[in-house]
């Protein structure tokens, strides 16, 4: 029996017509991927095509060593000769080859964020532009885009026309390419523009390759982008064997510029294009892929298709609402525990969430199950950077005994303290035996320092300032005054990309949300600094992550595709986080049908068992908010769900209610309509979505349904002034009974009205 034989006949027909276009459409796990690395081994067993001939191209590096390790198990000899590359990988290869026909030198540098980010400044700098109204990130943001769709800066001002924001962007733009050239370098998105600049402007090259890769593959082909697409299509142009693979329905990037009508048109692109269409589903049940094909069946302008799969029905969707955010953390936990109980693996297991922010209470959790588990595609979240940072400023206020952190933060934002400066002032505390902190409070008596020693004192004293507040502030309250003076959010806007400040920002607000609950739970013990620093070492130092490969997989949805898991737990299903809060309130029905193709991609990961959860109450920024269960849900019919929570959950009562908008929306001051359009999810994503009014309440709090002093005994009602260790007085405006505790809201004099739970907030009556 042959490799090809356990392939079905549409399967088949992929791998087997090796000549001219095909366009593989077809949906989650239908084996797409499986196809590619079958035709590569059947194109060079059976063909006898040379390796050499042949590139697969894939969207990650993560799905690019995937596809290699399944095309070695598949090829017998040669597989390492097949490139198998993402775009960008490929790209660097050529061109560290032969830029040199366009001008560059081949020992070019591709400069990060940071570079970029410096030669805007100087740029806007030079050319006399206005810096508040033209923000280094959104101009980046312009030019990434531009070159996305192969856009020169000449195009840009063409199309510009009398737009002053976007001309002046283009002037920018046209500075910027200027100074990358004198410097021999590229950003990430020439390394596309350029190849493909190459392979129009010398016909040698371009013939080179064309003849180098005579067969050309790409998975994953609804994420390309125009530039990406044009790459492929003229390097297939000579012999024109160029398959793709991909489903309209799991285009999830377009937000870094994705083109979905690349998949849509390719017919038009490719007359005489092969178009084959996988429908058999192998990886999940029936039960999953129909909840799957509900929820994708809502979006319009998508091409039609089914699966189906003859695994059978499986057990139904688990559908779970939990109180709040720890509750599901738990739920979660319980659930994978007393699965390996049933005798299944960790690394069957995978938790998937929409923001990276979510994997805190979920590692909180883990970690005190006793769960090994490791994030993919990311860090664990006390390792991230930005929590890093801030937890030693509160390590350095609570003692400064720990000379790491005060040196992580001590130029942290930049304060012009060298390198040099520390290691004198070590050296004196070791001649001393004294600790580092402790010598950079005798700076002066450092000789050595000479004039360094006025760039510390700032940093010493406001050290000092920050532990005479930490009697009178909450934690919550110290960390957000510190994190506003040294404008640390300012500080992570300067270096990194749009998405990954956005992503830096949620998880700042979610160790907020981690103080304040510690602040709340804290029984009788006043919360403290050091209290919580001790709380936060059990999570952040217990290595809990498995260097064998058994453990549970933590990861975006995102990051998630093209993978499949056993069994697949999709956490944080309510609207305003999934679908995301900017994707409502934009009243975009394009950002809308992409986080439901990403609620697809999520879905179908799911080989055997699925489980969704919602909680009621989620803190976002330290405040509780009441999130709906995400209309996701709803579009899955109730036959193919198994739904428990605490709180009976009805979804045909439940009406879809939009949130309300969001006040304020920082949206970059200069763009265009048009450009404002085109980047659209740029400004979704680094807008931070912070709500100013909160998504979606359940009930609104009222005054006289409750009669509180029968049902709870609590000492308090409506009306009544209350005390609390934190915000102090205030008077009690509403009560509603949740499902675990009376949710309390209280109009404080000092902090406005904050809404608590009853149990912890430890409300006294005055
Ligand atoms: N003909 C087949 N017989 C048995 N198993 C198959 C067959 N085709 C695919 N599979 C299995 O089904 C699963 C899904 O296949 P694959 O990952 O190739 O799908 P895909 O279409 O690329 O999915 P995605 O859209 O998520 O990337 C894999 O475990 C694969 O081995
Ligand atoms: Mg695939």
């Amino acid at each position: 029996m042959s490799i090809y034989d356990t392939l079905n006949e549409q399967q088949k027909q992929g791998v087997f017509t090796t000549e001219g276009p095909v366009l593989i459409l077809a949906g989650a796990g239908s084996g797409k991927t499986r196809v590619l690395t079958h035709r590569i081994a059947y194109l060079i067993e059976e063909q006898g095509v040379n390796p050499w001939n042949i590139l697969a191209i894939t969207f990650t590096n993560k799905a690019a060593s995937e596809m290699r390790e399944r095309v070695d198990k598949v090829v017998s000899m040669g597989a390492e000769h097949v490139w198998v590359s993402t775009f960008h990988s490929m790209c660097v290869r050529i061109l560290r080859r032969y830029i040199d026909r366009i001008g560059y030198d081949t020992n070019f540098t591709i400069y990060d964020s940071d570079d970029q980010k410096s030669i805007v400044r100087e740029a806007i700098k030079k050319l006399n532009i206005d810096s508040k109204t033209f923000k280094e990130r959104a101009v980046l943001s312009a030019i990434s885009a531009a070159k996305d769709n192969l856009e020169s800066p000449q195009d840009m001002r063409e199309a510009a026309g009398s737009d002053y924001n976007l001309s002046t962007i283009a002037r920018i733009y046209d500075e910027y390419q200027r100074v990358l050239k004198i410097n021999n370098a590229l950003d990430f998105d020439d390394l596309i523009v350029k190849t493909v600049e190459l392979f129009l402007t010398d016909d040698d090259v371009l013939e080179y390759y064309q003849d180098r890769f005579r067969y050309i593959m790409v998975d994953e082909y609804q994420d390309t982008n125009t530039a990406q697409f044009r790459l492929v299509s003229i390097l297939a142009g000579k012999y024109k064997n160029l398959c793709v693979v991909g489903d309209d329905d799991q285009s999830i990037y377009k937000f870094r510029g994705a083109n979905i009508h690349n998949i849509l048109n390719f017919e038009d692109a490719f007359p005489g294009a092969t178009v084959i269409k996988l429908e058999q589903n192998y990886r999940s049940t029936q039960n999953i892929l129909n909840a799957a094909n509900n929820v994708i069946a809502n979006n319009i302008g998508r091409k039609q298709k089914t699966l189906w799969t003859d695994n059978g029905d499986g057990e139904k969707v688990h559908f779970t609402t939990y109180d709040d955010a720890y509750a599901e953390s738990y739920g979660v936990a319980s659930t994978i525990s007393a699965k390996v109980t049933d005798g299944w693996n960790y690394n069957d297991c995978a938790i998937l969430y929409r923001t990276n922010a979510q994997s805190r209470a979920l590692e909180e959790k883990l970690v005190q199950s006793n769960i090994p588990y490791k994030i993919y595609g990311g860090v664990n979240f006390y390792q991230r950077k930005e929590i890093k940072d801030i937890l030693a400023y509160l390590k350095t206020i609570d003692n400064g005994k720990d000379s790491q952190a005060v040196k992580r933060i001590i130029n942290v934002p930049k304060r012009g303290i060298g390198a040099t400066t520390i290691n004198k002032v070590q050296e004196y505390a070791d001649e001393r035996g004294i600790s580092f902190f402790d010598a950079l409070m005798r700076a002066d008596e450092i000789t050595t320092l000479g004039r360094s020693a006025s760039k510390l004192k700032p940093f010493i004293t406001y050290i000092c300032a920050l532990r005479a507040k930490v009697q009178s502030l909450s934690l919550e309250q110290l960390v957000e005054d510190m994190l506003e003076e040294i404008r640390y959010r300012e500080y992570l806007l300067d270096g990194d990309t749009p998405e990954e400040v956005a992503a830096r920002e949620e998880n700042i607000d979610e160790l907020i949300n981690k103080i304040v609950t510690y602040e709340e739970e804290c029984e009788d013990d006043k919360p403290t600094l050091s209290g919580f620093l001790e709380e936060v070492a059990l999570v952040a130092d217990i290595d809990n992550l498995d260097e064998n490969s058994n453990h549970v997989m933590l990861m975006t949805i995102h990051s998630a595709k093209g993978l499949e898991f056993p069994i697949v737990f999709m956490t944080g299903m309510e609207d305003g986080l999934f679908p995301s809060y900017m994707s409502i309130v934009s009243e975009d029905r394009d950002a809308l049908e992409e986080e439901r193709r990403l609620c697809y991609v999520g879905i179908t990961r799911a080989k055997k068992e699925l489980y969704l959860s919602s909680a009621r109450i989620r803190m976002v920024r330290g405040e509780t908010q009441y999130n709906k269960v995400s209309r996701f849900i709803k579009e899955i019919p109730d036959e193919l769900m198994a739904v428990s929570g605490e709180t009976s959950f009805d979804k045909r009562k439940e009406k879809a209610e939009e949130p309300k908008p969001a006040h304020s929306r920082r949206a970059a001051s200069f763009m265009s309509t048009a450009y404002s359009s085109a980047m659209g999810s740029y400004i979704s994503n680094a807008s931070n979505a912070k709500p100013n009014t909160k998504v979606g309440f359940g009930r609104e709090f009222s005054s006289d349904i409750f009669d509180l002093e029968k049902k709870k005994g609590l000492s308090y009602g409506v009306g009544d002034r209350v005390l609390h260790a934190r915000f102090g007085m205030g008077t009690v405006a509403g009560i509603v009974e949740g499902a675990r505790d009376y949710e309390v809201s209280v109009d404080f004099d000092e902090f406005g009205r904050k809404k608590l739970l009853a149990g912890f907030a430890k409300l006294k009556k005055s």
